[in-house]
């Protein structure tokens, strides 16, 4: 079983890797095929599967994980989420799924909201260097205790469930 991962980031493959068997994973950097800040959960699970869909044709891999991180509001609400969103294919088969949501503090949103994308404004910010290949704005929002791997990889192994469980056949 070859899998590979859409993406260069390498908290995305760890996160891929706590999934499934880490030597199978190979990371493909391959286009989200979406904007650089995808907006709006549709979006952003739109560049997860491009993500995967593109990783597993790159080298007749078994099985291609998508990542995609974007920034949504829930309906009827203002206040502005991270969220994350994970697709697994066969190129048959369909897994979907996401990470958790954390509120972006204001100041970050209005940025976000201009235009910005969200990285280099938690680098601006925190005053640090690639943060989102590290702990992320996740590993930020709460002082270490969720980093942006542990968040991804609940976004993959929810992604993965019907290639886990025969209930989904
Ligand atoms: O899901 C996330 N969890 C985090 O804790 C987090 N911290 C920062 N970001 C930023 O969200 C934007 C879209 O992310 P993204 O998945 O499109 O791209 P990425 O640049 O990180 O990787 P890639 O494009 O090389 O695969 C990028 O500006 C990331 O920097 C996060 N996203």
């Amino acid at each position: 079983m070859r899998i590979a991962v859409g993406s260069g980031n390498p908290v995305k493959r760890d996160a891929t890797e706590r999934v499934f068997d880490s030597a199978a994973v190979v990371a493909e950097p391959v286009s989200s095929g979406v904007s650089e800040q995808p907006t709006g959960h549709d979006e952003t699970r739109t560049g997860a599967e491009n993500r995967a869909l593109a990783c597993l044709d790159a080298d007749a891999y078994d099985l291609g994980v998508g990542i995609e991180g974007g920034v949504a509001r829930f309906a009827g609400r203002d206040d502005l989420f991270l969220v994350m969103w994970a697709a697994v294919t066969d190129g048959t088969r369909w897994g979907r799924g996401t990470g958790p949501s954390l509120r972006l503090p204001e100041t970050i949103a209005d940025r976000v909201d201009a235009g910005e994308e969200l990285g280099p404004v938690m680098d601006d910010v925190l005053g640090t260097n690639d943060v989102a290949k590290k702990q992320g704005a996740a590993g930020a929002f709460t002082a270490g205790r969720l980093s942006r791997t542990d968040a991804l990889e609940s976004a993959v192994v929810s992604a993965a469930a019907p290639f886990l469980c025969d209930l989904y056949d």
